[in-house]
C-alpha cells in the first residue's frame, strides 16, 4: 500500500527512577509515497526514540502523545492489537545491527520463508522463490547458496543487505532504516548507500531514513529533519538545509561534518557544551546554551517554529521571516 505520513505533535517520555526522560518533543512530520526523509542530529537527540515510536517497537517505560497519521489512521490512538494488525507488514525497520533481526540457529532462507508469514496465498517454493529474487535484487550473488547460510557466515555489508531484502519481502509502504551504515566499514557502506540510491529510485512507499553521515542524507534523501534535544529545530527540503541552514545548530552540525572540513582550519571545529539533560529540558531554546547567536530570549522563551515561504521550517528566535 503507499500511503502518506503525517505525524502530529509527538512526544515521548521514558519513566526512569531519576525522573521522566523528554525524548521527544512535539515533533511534527510528514511524506508522501516515493519520498526520502532524513532524520539527523547528534546522539541522545532523540532519533531512535523517533523511528521505534513509528515503527511500534518503544520499550514499555515509554509513554507516547501526539499523533502518527498513517493512510488517514491515527496509529497512536489505536488499541494495541489493532495497531499490530492494521500496521502488520506495512511499517518495516532496518538497525544499525542486522544480526539483532535475525535468529542465529536458523538459516537465512528459513528467517525469510517467515518474513512472509502474511502472505498466506503463497507456497514454500514461491516464497523462496521471491527470497532468491530478492537477495539477487539486493546485490546477493548465488543467493540459493546464501539462503542455506546461517547469519554468521554473512559478513556485515551482506546481513545488512539481507535485512534489506527481509524488509522488502514484506511490501512495506514505509520503510524505515535506522542507522544502517553505521557498523560498516568505508567500502561496505557505499555499497549499501548505492543500494538504497538504486531502490530510492524504484520502491513507491516512503523511506525514513536515520544517520549521522550528512553525506549520506545528502545523496539520499528528499527533505531533511534536523533533530537536537528532542525537537526538530530545522526541517525543509535537502537543497534548502544543505546549501542555505537557517537554524544555527544545523549550520554548527555541517561546519563539524569531516567531508566539509577546510583545510586551512588546523582541526575540525566541534560544538562547544554538550546537549540538554532531557530529564529537565531548559524552558527557551534547548539549543541556547551552545549558540553562537543567543540572546536573552533563548534562555527563557521557547521559539515557535517559523515556516518560510519554501516550506522550510526552523524553530529560532533569530530567524526572521
Ligand atoms: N529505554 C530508555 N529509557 C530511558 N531513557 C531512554 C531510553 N532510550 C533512550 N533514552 C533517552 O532518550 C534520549 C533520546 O535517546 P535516543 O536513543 O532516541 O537518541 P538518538 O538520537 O537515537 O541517539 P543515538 O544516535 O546515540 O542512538 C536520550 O537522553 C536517551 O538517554
Amino acid at each position: 500500500m503507499s500511503a502518506s505520513l503525517a505525524v502530529r505533535d509527538l512526544s515521548v517520555r521514558y519513566q526512569t527512577p531519576r525522573g521522566e526522560v523528554h525524548a521527544l518533543r512535539h515533533v511534527d512530520l510528514d511524506a508522501e509515497p516515493g519520498q526520502v526523509i532524513g532524520i539527523v542530529g547528534e546522539s541522545g537527540c532523540g532519533k531512535s526514540t523517533f523511528v521505534s515510536a513509528l515503527a511500534n517497537l518503544l520499550p514499555p517505560n515509554a509513554m507516547v502523545e501526539g499523533a502518527i497519521g498513517y493512510g488517514g489512521t491515527d496509529l497512536v490512538g489505536l488499541d494495541p492489537c489493532r495497531r499490530r494488525m492494521l500496521q502488520g507488514n506495512e511499517i518495516a525497520l532496518v538497525s544499525q545491527d542486522p544480526m539483532t533481526a535475525f535468529n542465529p540457529v536458523l538459516t537465512v532462507g528459513d528467517q525469510l520463508v517467515d518474513f512472509q508469514h502474511h502472505r498466506s496465498d503463497l507456497g514454500r517454493a514461491e516464497k523462496r522463490r521471491r527470497i532468491a529474487a530478492m537477495l539477487e535484487r539486493v546485490g546477493i550473488s548465488d543467493p540459493e547458496r546464501r539462503m542455506n547460510s546461517y547469519p554468521h557466515e554473512l559478513s556485515g555489508g551482506m546481513r545488512q543487505r539481507v535485512a534489506i531484502a527481509a524488509a522488502l519481502l514484506t511490501d512495506p509502504g514505509l520503510l524505515i532504516a535506522d542507522e544502517p551504515t553505521t557498523a560498516l566499514d568505508v567500502t561496505m557502506e557505499a555499497q549499501i548507500v548505492h543500494l538504497l540510491a538504486e531502490l530510492r529510485r524504484e520502491y513507491n512507499g516512503i523511506i525514513v531514513l536515520v544517520s549521522h553521515h550528512l553525506g549520506v542524507i545528502a545523496e539520499l534523501c528528499d527533505r531533511v529533519y534536523v533533530m537536537y534535544g528532542g525537537e526538530v529545530l530545522e526541517a525543509g527540503d535537502v537543497e534548502e538545509i544543505f546549501d542555505r541552514p537557517r537554524h544555527p545548530y544545523t549550520r554548527a552540525l555541517l561546519a563539524c561534518d569531516p567531508a566539509r572540513f577546510d583545510e586551512r582550519l588546523e582541526r575540525l571545529p566541534t560544538i562547544p557544551g554538550a546537549p540538554p539533560n532531557l530529564i529537565d529540558p531548559p524552558p527557551g531554546c534547548s539549543f541556547a546554551a551552545r549558540c553562537s547567536r543567543v540572546f536573552a530570549p533563548c534562555h527563557t522563551t521557547h521559539p515557535a517554529a517559523k515556516v518560510l515561504p519554501t516550506g522550510h521550517v526552523a524553530r529560532c528566535h533569530a530567524v526572521v521571516l
